[in-house]
């Protein structure tokens, strides 16, 4: 097991504007009774809604932060009394921030990863190489981190945070801001790390497809506890989640008529067909080719939130209801 958290507890006292002039001090639970764990060479998505106490899991983690109570392991270490040992075996991404030196060619910030991990020359070289070049890094290198586009400097990223292999990677949404030909890229080298070097993916992200494309498993958090772990299929069917096709006819229609779909919207010649989000959309394609002239069509995937705030739904409506 790479990572184990027991009942982990944090809570914060914050002093909240109760009246004109007067301030209580209220406790917020961040995380409450969390237990999972990880093992080696799994990629897990861990999701939940905003200030469901993901990043302060993250932080915990990676010993930025104290569990108020309850047990947690990093590769058999405690994280925050052994913080400076594990920083050699992990790497962290925090999308909305960046670990590069803002005025610094990417290179620089490299070299001083190189230095700060001491990280042997060889394995420096070799491991900027395959970064460099699976990210397509090497147009990027000489140019200041303040130049680069948010695409450009995750990508950065995201190689500063593996130079010195670490076996844990821990992402807080990678993916947050960026064009699809940007995420396509990223997602593709993080399933090749894992794949090439097993290493151990922890990643917090909105975009479901993020998911679907990296990760064996999701770790739903609402409340500061896991409500939800499995695979994603599961999840789509207790959010009972659907995929939206949208056609672009040739000639104007009334709402089609398909098995395994429902018409949600008409629009002149583009129509909306939802179908069950485990579902393929290829048979839908197929019949409607059959049938109509096409001139478009895409895909679009449920949204994270929508999932989640079903799931939630559900539960509160079947037995054993918990929030
Ligand atoms: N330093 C802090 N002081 C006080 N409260 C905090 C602190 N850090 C987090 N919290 C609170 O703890 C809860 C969990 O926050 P956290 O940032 O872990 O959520 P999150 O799941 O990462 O959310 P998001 O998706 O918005 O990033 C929130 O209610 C937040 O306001």
């Amino acid at each position: 097991m790479l990572i184990e958290v027991e009942n982990v507890t944090k809570s914060f006292s914050v002093r909240r504007r109760s009246g004109r002039l007067r301030r209580e001090r209220t406790t917020v639970h961040a995380v409450e009774g969390l237990t999972f764990s990880v093992d080696a060479g799994e990629v897990v998505g861990y999701i939940g809604p905003n200030g469901a106490g993901k990043s302060t899991t993250i932080k915990m983690l990676t010993g930025i932060l104290v569990p108020s109570s309850g047990r947690l392991r990093v590769a058999g270490a405690d994280p925050t009394r052994e913080r400076v040992r594990l920083a050699q075996r992990m790497g962290v991404v925090f999308g909305q921030r960046t670990t590069l030196w803002w005025d610094l060619p990417l290179r620089d910030s490299y070299e001083l990863a190189r230095r700060i991990y001491r990280i042997p020359d060889r394995r420096y070289r070799a491991n900027l190489d395959h970064c460099v070049e699976l990210l397509e890094l090497a147009p990027l290198l000489d140019t200041p981190v303040r130049q680069l586009s948010l695409g450009q400097r995750m990508r950065g990223d995201i190689a500063a945070a593996l130079l010195h292999d670490p076996e844990v990677l821990y992402l807080d949404e990678p993916t947050i801001g960026l064009d699809v030909v940007s995420k396509n890229r990223v997602r593709a080298f993080l399933a090749e790390i894992n794949a090439e070097r097993g290493t151990t993916v922890l990643l917090t992200t909105h975009d479901l497809t993020d998911i679907e494309r990296l990760c064996s498993r999701v770790m739903v958090i609402d409340h500061g506890r896991v409500v939800y772990d499995g695979g994603l299929a599961g999840l789509h069917e207790l959010g009972r989640s659907e995929r939206t096709l949208v056609v672009d006819l040739a000639r104007p229609a009334p709402a089609l008529d398909l098995p395994g779909a429902r018409t949600v919207r008409v629009e002149g010649t583009r129509q909306w067909l939802s179908f069950p989000a485990g579902e393929s959309a290829a048979p839908l394609v197929a019949m409607l080719a059959g049938r109509h002239e096409l001139l478009d069509l895409s895909v679009r995937e449920p949204d994270i939130e929508e999932v989640i705030a079903r799931m939630y739904g559900e539960a509160r409506h079947g037995a054993g209801a918990n929030r």
